[in-house]
């Protein structure tokens, strides 16, 4: 008999080139999704960072709020991101991220997409810090949000788009920071909140140079 629920309780590939990136649909929270939605919405201290852009400070159109060991050190878009240290719930969820990816992460970014009108640019998470062939793990939350992602320096092929609904789980490693930007656009219509965590690991400054295994 065929398990119908069998393909939310693995990750399945992502047939991308020169990329290695996987979504487990539904990943365990440890609670309703909503509830931690709601919880990390109210708990967490948001800041709306300032960036430069053109020669322009502007807002980024989103807030954010950078959770880590207190050694797990990032400049970010420019900016440079002291860690708070771990919440119970932050440090649980962290734990699961594990478990479930067999990678370890020593950081946490939120970004919170109050509306349809933020959103994020496309880049690539490929900061010296994370070293050449980083795993991230990015958990979703609340308003289903279509993440795209375009091969660097491509004019050609249209971005392959990935809607991530409230409690997914994407996963990207190996050569895909290298290859490939992402981004998530904005909308023309009014949306509901959405939560992004990305989970990371800082490297230390001796090990950001080194190849991967
Ligand atoms: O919100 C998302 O799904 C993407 C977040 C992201 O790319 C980042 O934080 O670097
Ligand atoms: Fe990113």
């Amino acid at each position: 008999m065929t398990d119908l629920f069998a393909p939310a309780d693995r990750f399945e590939p992502l047939a991308l080139d020169r990329a290695d990136v996987s979504l487990l649909r539904r990943f365990d929270l440890g609670l309703p999704d909503t509830e931690l939605l709601a919880e990390l919405v109210a708990d967490t201290p948001w800041r709306a960072e300032r960036i430069v852009v053109f020669g322009r400070e502007v807002a980024q159109p989103r807030l954010s709020c950078w959770y880590g060991d207190a050694d797990a050190h990032y400049a970010y878009s420019g900016l440079q991101l002291a860690p708070l240290a771990w919440t119970a719930r932050l440090a649980d969820l962290r734990r699961r991220v594990e478990a479930a990816t067999g990678e370890a992460y020593n950081s946490v970014l939120l970004n919170y997409y109050r509306d349809h009108r933020d959103g994020m640019g496309y880049h690539s998470d490929d900061e010296p810090e994370l070293g050449p062939a980083p795993a991230i793990a990015s958990l979703s939350l609340g308003e289903r949000r279509v993440f795209s992602m375009k091969p660097k320096g491509a004019t050609g092929p249209a971005p392959v788009k990935i809607p991530l609904d409230s409690g997914s789980l994407l996963l990207m490693r190996g050569p895909t920071q290298r290859h490939w930007l992402h981004g998530l656009a904005k909308l023309a219509r009014p949306c509901g909140p959405r939560l992004n965590l990305t989970f990371r690991r800082i490297l230390r400054p001796s090990a950001r140079n080194r190849a991967p295994a």
